[in-house]
C-alpha cells in the first residue's frame, strides 16, 4: 500500500435496534433503526489520474473486482458525472464481511466521497447518497456519516446523536443471507412505530434476532456470552452481535475473557464518522490554499 497517499476511513456501523413495521408490495420491508457510526473500520487510498480507468489494486478473496462495491461505486460516479478521469484504489480490509456491520456499503460510500473530492465534481452529499442507494440500502447512511434514525425502507435518515459508548463487536463464523432473513415467513413484521425522540436502547429490540438465533446456534451462543457482561444485541440481519459499555476498559476486559478464537473488536460510538471528519479537514485546507493562490 502506498505510504504517502491519504488513508480514507470506511468505518463500520451497528444497528442499535431494528424494528420491522411491515412489508411493501414490492417485497421490501418498512423498518426503523438507529445506525450508530463507529470509529473503527477499513481504509482506502486513491491515486486519481486522467486514464479513465478504475483499477482496484488490492482484491478481496472470493469477490471478483468487477463485483466489488468499490469498483462499482467508482464506475457509477464516473458515468453519472460524465468524467474521463480515473483512479487506482487500494483497500486495507479489517472488517469481517457479511456480518451486518456494513463494511462493503461503507467501502462504496468512501469511494463516492473521496472520488467526488479528487475529481472535483462538486456533487452534493444528497446526490452522492442517492447514487449510493443504487448500490445498497446502507450506502446513504455512510455517505452522510452521522449516527441517525432510519425510517422507510432504511433510506429516510434523521441525525440522532447518542451519548459516548464503547461497543464490543463479535462476529461468529456464519454466513447469513439478508434476503433469506427478510424472506422468512416467521419474521415478525408488525412492530409499532416509535418516535425518534423516544428511543431508549432498553425499550427496543431487533426483530431479526430471534429467527437468526434459532437458525444459527453460533449467533445465539455469541449473544449469550456477551450478555454475561453487558446489555447486548444482534446488529442488522446478523451475524455480528455487540455489547454496550460506558467505558473502553470494561469492553476490553470482556473481550479478554472470551475464548481466544473469538473474532471481535472494540470501537467507540461516534456521532460524526471519521470519513466526514477527514473530508472536512481536506476541504478546509483546499479552500485555504485556493484563497492564498488568488
Ligand atoms: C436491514 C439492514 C440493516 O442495516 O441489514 P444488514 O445488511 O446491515 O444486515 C440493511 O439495511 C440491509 O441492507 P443491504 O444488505 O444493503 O440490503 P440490500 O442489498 O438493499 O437488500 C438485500 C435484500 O434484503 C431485503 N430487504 C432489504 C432492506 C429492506 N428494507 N427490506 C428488505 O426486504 C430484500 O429482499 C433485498 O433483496
Ligand atoms: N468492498 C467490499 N467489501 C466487503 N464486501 C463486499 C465488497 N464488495 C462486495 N462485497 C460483497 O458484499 C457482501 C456483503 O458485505 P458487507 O457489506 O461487509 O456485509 P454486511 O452488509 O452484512 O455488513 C460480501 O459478502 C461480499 O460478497
Amino acid at each position: 500500500m502506498p505510504s504517502k497517499l491519504t488513508r480514507w476511513p470506511a468505518p463500520a456501523k451497528l444497528n442499535l435496534f431494528l424494528h420491522i413495521l411491515g412489508r411493501r408490495s414490492d417485497g421490501y420491508h418498512q423498518l426503523q433503526s438507529l445506525f450508530q457510526m463507529l470509529d473503527y473500520g477499513d481504509s482506502l487510498q486513491f491515486s486519481a489520474d486522467n486514464s479513465g480507468q478504475i483499477s482496484l489494486e488490492t482484491s478481496i478473496a472470493g469477490v471478483p473486482n468487477e463485483d466489488n462495491l468499490i469498483v462499482r461505486a467508482a464506475k457509477l460516479l464516473q458515468q453519472y458525472a460524465q468524467t474521463s478521469q480515473g483512479a487506482r484504489i487500494w483497500l486495507h480490509k479489517t472488517l469481517p464481511m457479511g456480518g451486518g456491520i456494513g463494511g462493503g456499503s461503507s467501502n462504496a460510500a468512501t469511494t463516492l466521497v473521496a472520488l467526488n473530492y479528487y475529481w472535483q465534481l462538486n456533487l452534493t452529499t444528497d446526490q452522492l447518497a442517492e447514487l449510493g442507494l443504487q448500490l445498497g440500502a446502507d450506502v446513504p447512511v455512510f455517505v452522510h456519516g452521522q449516527t441517525a434514525f432510519a425510517d422507510g425502507v432504511g433510506e429516510q435518515l434523521k441525525a440522532l446523536p447518542q451519548p459516548e459508548r464503547y461497543y464490543l463487536v463479535v462476529t461468529p463464523d456464519v454466513h447469513i443471507s439478508t434476503a433469506e432473513v427478510f424472506g422468512h415467513p416467521q419474521l415478525p413484521r408488525n412492530t409499532q412505530p416509535i418516535a425518534p425522540e423516544h428511543y431508549h436502547f432498553e425499550d427496543t429490540h431487533n426483530d431479526c434476532q430471534e429467527l437468526v438465533c434459532q437458525r444459527h446456534p453460533l449467533v445465539a451462543k455469541a449473544l449469550q456470552a456477551l450478555l454475561e457482561y453487558a446489555p447486548s444485541r444482534m446488529t442488522g440481519t446478523g451475524a455480528s452481535v455487540f455489547a454496550v459499555f460506558p467505558r473502553r476498559d470494561q469492553a476490553e476486559q470482556a473481550l479478554q475473557s472470551l475464548p481466544a478464537s473469538t473474532r471481535g473488536f472494540i470501537a467507540k460510538g461516534v456521532n460524526c464518522s471519521p470519513l466526514i471528519r477527514l473530508l472536512q479537514q481536506l476541504t478546509d485546507s483546499r479552500v485555504q490554499s485556493d484563497s492564498r493562490t488568488q
